[in-house]
């Protein structure tokens, strides 16, 4: 009898969780479709607060109800791959330490921001599913990253396509976690990035980026952007990444 009830109350709590996992995922797609309508006037009304107070509890590299069929099935192709070895999640909880230890670092003239204040890096501070949605893995044997990314209505530059700063920032912030765990912090010292075809907002997009070479404190890095389909090629880049001379930038 016992074994009953407990079995019935466990059905009807994954009933509900169930439930309450697809009403929020029909909010954040109408809520992500709703801003893309062209007969709505940008911002869009009903939005709620566009920016978000971030919270280091949430891996928000996890699939969450806005994120599209094609970035489901990559990630879920990707975690598959991990189960070698030979590719790693980087989860949010690894980024947040890679932040921290990067806010530890001293710049000339540069005051750290308080713990209150700090906010996540620019990627991060988008209610779900307006702004960067994305998820990393990694190869270290061959120093590669792959970062699966969607951009959503707030990083609209021509009507309906994504930002050429918002493909740019994610480039960037892809590799540049790729040469920091090759070689420790570095920074962009330059990125050249050529747009080939311009990105649908809310399309799915995977951004390859590997280590071409290495020489001393330098980096040299190449990434591309493609469709999930791998048909499409939207942006090459090559970049350079310098090592921070920590010794250097403590004076
Ligand atoms: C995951 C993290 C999470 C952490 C938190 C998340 C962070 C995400 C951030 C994403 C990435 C960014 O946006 S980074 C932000 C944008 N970038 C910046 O603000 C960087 C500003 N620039 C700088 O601070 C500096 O110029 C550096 C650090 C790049 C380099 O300065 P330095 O350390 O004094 O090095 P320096 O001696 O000048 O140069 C070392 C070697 O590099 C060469 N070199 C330097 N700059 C260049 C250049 N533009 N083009 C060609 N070569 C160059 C020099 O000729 C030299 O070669 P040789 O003579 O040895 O052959």
């Amino acid at each position: 009898m016992r074994e009953g009830l407990r079995a019935t109350l466990a059905v009807s709590a994954g009933f509900w969780c169930a439930l309450g996992e697809m009403l929020r995922s029909c909010a954040a797609r109408l809520r992500m479709l709703g801003a893309l309508r062209k007969d709505e006037h940008w911002p869009a009304r009903n939005l709620g607060p566009a920016l978000r107070w971030f919270s280091s509890e949430k891996d928000f590299c996890l699939p969450n109800p806005s994120w599209s069929e094609d970035l489901r099935h990559l990630f879920h192709q990707f975690m598959k791959k991990c189960e070698d070895g030979s590719w790693t999640y980087i989860s949010e909880k690894e980024m947040l330490d890679l932040q921290k230890k990067a806010s530890e670092l001293s710049f000339q003239n540069v005051k750290p921001m308080k713990k209150k204040q700090f906010p996540s890096t620019l990627t991060r501070n988008f209610q779900e599913g307006l702004g960067f949605e994305y998820a990393m893995f990694y190869n270290k044997d061959e120093r590669r990253i792959v970062c699966l990314f969607q951009g959503g209505p707030l990083l609209q530059g021509f009507p309906g396509l994504l930002h050429g700063g918002a493909i740019v920032t994610m480039v960037d912030y892809s590799i540049s976690i790729l040469s920091t765990k090759t070689i420790g912090f570095t920074m962009t010292a330059y990125i050249n990035i050529t747009y080939k075809r311009p990105i649908p907002i809310g399309s799915v997009v995977v951004i390859n980026g590997q280590v071409d070479k290495i020489e001393e404190r330098k980096v040299f890095l190449s990434s591309s952007v493609h469709s999930a389909d791998e048909k499409t090629l939207y942006s090459e880049a090559t970049s350079l990444f310098v090592q921070l001379n920590l010794e250097k930038s403590e004076t």
